[in-house]
């Protein structure tokens, strides 16, 4: 056994998104997102399920903090629904949105939380998407107009802002591979999108810092890992490919200027024209406080030449695997952590998301959720590794505090260390939490 020791100051939390949890969609003024259009199209989601109730958080704020304050964490990440601020993207600003997020955030302050807001977790209202999304420019200018209202508004109180979360899911996901709403699959036009969010996200950050709001912003990109199948110059190539889609292609213009040239080279060669304006790479480049990493699984590949996009296939280790399917491979956390370090410095890092989907339900009031608990106990153990190798971390938010709607998947995957029944909205803390309680506690656990 070891103990596996975290840094004085290291700041603990859990993770969730407004879509995911509040329900009340057509309550308070909110205006119709593109997820509540997508999740009611035939087909999109698993069981047909949507966000209309979720985990009616609207309604249960209170019941959801006062987990947060049981639990002890530091921080607690949410998002705002944009629709809820701007009904119909920009134009009249929405007064009970605005009003719910301030009772959110005045109980949070109250319990002594720290109230760290995602601006753009996927929710885009409806009447942008009718007029081209993020793939029209003129939606970046409505960002920004949304987020230079929040910072005024919430300056003071909200102190951790930020920008985007996951702009490869924003993108491609969504754009290309097509699996999220709004649904596309043209690797044009979700490439177009993946630039727009990073002139979005930079004008942002400018935005912040030219009305002077007190506290940090940064942005979330989400992470994955290949580990080359052999020491073959193709096969490391291959992976770096599908790493470089997540990381470089989102930070090095951020961090350094520029697209990296090997996956700009490798989308021309799939006729991709990247429409850059002048000006565009600039206001991307914009300093941020610090940066969030998504984690959540890595795998084994090599080269296969027309293979997909970026010319790789999966190898089968047999890992194991979490209920959702996906590999455990907390080596694959250490990896991308390190490679952030050798590539942009120590630039502070939160982990803005890592967590595992079990499917455990409870039996006589407690859930046995040992898989969680050792997914936890691996990659946190990565991240001290990661750590201890001089990577800046100053957090760790777990996805997520409640079972919620899980985008494409619905209410089939559970990510929560609470337990929510669909049906009576009661939450159950899973065995989960109060390993997690423990180790916030401690600051330390043992393996
Ligand atoms: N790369 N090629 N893929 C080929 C085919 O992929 C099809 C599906 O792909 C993906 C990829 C990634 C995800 C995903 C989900 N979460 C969890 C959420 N994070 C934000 C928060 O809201 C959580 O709910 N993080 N990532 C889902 C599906």
């Amino acid at each position: 056994m070891a103990i596996i020791q975290f840094p004085e100051g290291m700041k603990w939390g859990t993770a969730t998104a407004s879509y995911q949890i509040e329900g009340a969609v057509n309550e308070g003024g909110r205006g119709t997102s593109i997820w509540d259009t997508f999740s009611k199209t035939p087909g999109k989601v698993v069981n047909g399920d949507n966000g209309d109730i979720a985990c009616d958080s609207y309604h249960r704020y209170e019941e959801d903090v006062e987990l947060l304050t049981d639990l002890g964490v530091d921080v607690y990440r949410f998002s705002v629904a944009w629709p809820r601020i701007f009904p119909n993207g920009t134009g009249e600003v929405n007064q009970e949105g605005l009003e719910y997020y301030h009772r959110l955030v005045d109980k949070l302050i109250e319990k002594g939380i720290e109230p760290m807001c995602t601006l753009y977790h996927w929710d885009l209202p409806q009447a942008l998407e009718d007029k081209g999304g993020w793939n029209n420019r003129e939606t970046i200018d409505a960002f920004v107009q949304y987020a230079e209202l929040m910072f005024n508004e919430f300056s003071g109180k909200i102190k951790s802002w930020l920008t985007l979360n996951e702009p490869w899911c924003i993108s491609f996901l969504s754009n290309y591979i097509g699996a999220h709403a709004p649904g596309n699959k043209d690797l044009q036009l979700a490439t177009q999108i993946s630039h727009h969010l990073l002139v979005a996200h930079g004008l942002t950050v400018k935005k912040f810092r030219n009305l002077g709001i007190e506290g940090k912003i940064g942005f979330a990109p989400n992470t994955t890992w290949l580990e080359p199948y052999s020491n073959r110059q193709e096969d490391i190539d291959a992976c770096n490919r599908e790493i470089g889609w997540y990381i470089e292609w989102f930070m090095d213009p951020v961090f350094k200027g520029n697209y990296p040239e090997f996956m700009l080279d490798w989308f021309k060669k799939k006729g991709v024209q990247l429409e850059i304006k002048d000006g565009d790479m600039e206001a991307i480049q914009q300093r941020v406080d610090f940066l969030g990493i998504n984690y959540y699984t890595g795998h084994i590949a090599r080269y296969k030449e027309n293979s997909g996009l970026l010319d790789w296939e999966l190898v089968e280790m047999n890992y194991d695997r979490t209920d959702i399917g996906w590999p455990i491979f907390p080596e694959g956390f250490y990896n991308v952590l390190m490679r952030i370090k050798e590539s942009y410095g120590d630039i502070p890092i939160y982990i803005t998301e890592n967590g595992s989907c079990y499917n455990d339900e409870p039996e006589n009031g407690q859930v046995k959720d040992n898989g969680r608990i050792s997914y936890l106990q691996q990659h946190l153990t990565a991240l001290s590794r990661a750590i201890a190798s001089g990577v800046n971390v100053k957090g760790y938010i777990t996805w997520s505090l409640l079972d919620n709607f899980e985008w494409a998947e619905g209410y089939s995957m559970r990510f929560g260390i609470v337990h929510v029944n669909y049906r009576t909205l009661e939450r159950t803390k899973k065995d989960s939490y109060y390993w997690f309680k423990q180790t916030i506690a401690n600051n330390w656990f043992e393996n």
